[in-house]
């Protein structure tokens, strides 16, 4: 029986031609089918490895001490442990994707995973669902193929992004909602850990009209998204609506490779019949990100940071980036317990060792995990802590939040490989709210935002505590003296 997954990309260069400091990758592709953990196995299809090898002789032989070094000319795949850490000090060649300048990590090389478009419980779907969970618990990070339509969609999304972020500053900042985190983020907005990141931002959350009785209801971070134009809201929302597909198919797998009951992890998105009767469904949203180069940028962010180390809130975070390369994360680890939804987890790690690039590969997503997959799993999967560094040009990147309900209360799954409960846990859980999560991750982001001003000043936090938004699918009675 063979399971689908493959490794994507050309041959990067011969042995021969390898510089003296190559670099040597962390392979994580232990269990790719023989032949395929080639040291090749991580450039995107459009690096021209042989111009870019030429370029590097060029420029060193005009600058021989300290050679440019190019993270990404890597020649060594070696076993699943890191064996060295390479340090970005050059700058790195301006083609390619490369770690950006500054930053110490090991590089990953991941095998890419093929979901089908149904997932059946065939014993072929039981098995890549089991190399899933492996691979997650292993890596922290999966690599996924991008059915022909996602790469439409994902290179039309990307276009729109260019043409949204060209626009003149004050058509950006226009794009802000007092009810709704949706809109405009400008570089130097967000906050991570209390220090401002350079990412430059369109958050699309769920697009709710103003006489949505939720909207009416004044429940928190409830309102319209405010596009530029239709648009980008048409190709935003075709690209979100298609990984929101994917993310349906990636929780089914999730399930079936913890072997707990079909529906048991779908149940607190909303997916199953009750929920979408209702009007459940996740609370899924999706950021469209722009990173200045490091040369570029207005002063108000951290040096040569992107967005400093952090977890995602939900369960699962589908990724695309462009080619030039930013994306870090932290494999999971025994050492480290993160547990963001009780502790902030911003910030941790961020300057010390143990960080693995994710280095761009064309036709694939990435997809890691979030704070709720977590708690859900009793830590037997874990969020992965993740940062993005500024590199020497400006990067691309689209990242979609595949979400519990926003009236979820959430409580760990049973059964399966899913650990049991201590004596202790089993009294004290009472479960957790992922509104309020939601909630208190975005006030803490955005804590000058016109949409936490509001929030805070109508008590609207408040009502985070009431029944109705605590019951998946439930929607409010509206009160029309408090429009
Ligand atoms: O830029 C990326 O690849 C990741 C962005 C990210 O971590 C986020 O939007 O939360
Ligand atoms: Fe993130």
């Amino acid at each position: 029986m063979k399971i689908s997954v493959r490794t994507t990309g050309l041959p990067l260069c011969r042995a021969a031609t390898l510089p003296a400091r190559a670099v040597r990758l962390m392979s994580t592709a232990s269990h790719v089918p023989s032949g395929s953990s080639s040291p090749m196995a991580m450039m995107p299809p459009r690096f021209n490895a042989q111009a870019a090898q030429t370029t590097r002789l060029r420029v060193q032989q005009q600058h021989p001490s300290p050679p440019r070094l190019a993270a990404s000319s890597t020649q060594h795949v070696t076993s699943s442990q890191p064996t060295s850490t390479t340090t970005t000090k050059a700058e790195p060649l301006p083609t390619g994707p490369t770690m950006p300048p500054g930053y110490t990590a090991t590089t990953a090389s991941l095998p890419t995973f093929t979901i089908p478009p149904v997932v059946t419980p065939s014993p072929s779907n039981l098995l890549l669902a089991q190399s899933i969970i492996a691979a997650f618990r292993r890596d922290g990070i999966i690599q996924i193929a991008q059915s022909p339509l996602q790469q439409k969609l994902c290179a039309e999304a990307m276009a729109a992004s260019k043409r949204f972020f060209a626009l003149p500053p004050e058509k950006k900042a226009a794009c802000v909602d007092d009810r709704s985190y949706g809109g405009y983020i400008a570089s130097g907005e967000e906050v991570t850990d209390g220090i401002a990141d350079y990412s430059e931002i369109f958050t699309i959350t769920r697009d709710h009209d103003v006489d949505d009785p939720r909207v009416r209801a004044r429940w928190p971070c409830h309102g319209p998204v405010p596009w530029p134009d239709v648009g980008m809201r048409e190709v935003m929302m075709r690209y979100k609506a298609e990984l929101g597909e994917e993310g349906k198919r990636l929780v089914r797998l999730v399930e079936m490779g913890l072997g707990v009951e079909e529906g048991e992890l779908g149940r607190w998105i909303g997916d199953g019949a009750e929920g979408q009767r209702q009007g459940g469904g996740g609370w899924h949203h999706a950021r469209v990100l722009r990173f200045p180069p490091r040369n570029g940028t207005n002063g108000k962010g951290k040096e040569g940071r992107g967005i400093g180390s952090h977890t995602d809130y939900g369960l699962l975070v589908i990724s695309a980036q462009d080619e030039v390369g930013g994306l870090f994360i932290r494999r999971p680890s025994r050492e480290e317990k993160f547990a963001n939804w009780e502790r902030s987890a911003a910030g941790l790690r961020e300057e010390e060792g143990g960080w693995v690039f994710v280095p761009p590969v064309g036709g694939t997503h990435t997809v890691i995990l979030g704070d709720m997959m977590q708690y859900l799993t009793r830590n037997y999967l874990t969020a992965t802590p993740h940062k993005v560094g500024l590199n020497t040009r400006e990067r691309f990147a689209f990242a979609y939040f595949h979400e519990p309900s926003f009236q979820a209360v959430l409580k760990p799954l049973s059964g399966g490989v899913i650990p049991k409960p201590t004596e202790e846990e089993s009294k004290n859980d009472e479960g957790v709210h992922y509104g309020t999560h939601f909630t208190n991750m975005f006030i803490r982001n955005y804590p000058d935002r016109i949409t936490t001003k509001r929030l805070l000043a109508e008590g609207r936090y408040g009502l985070l505590e009431r029944e109705e938004l605590r019951t998946i699918g439930a929607v409010p009675a509206v009160d029309e003296s408090s429009v």
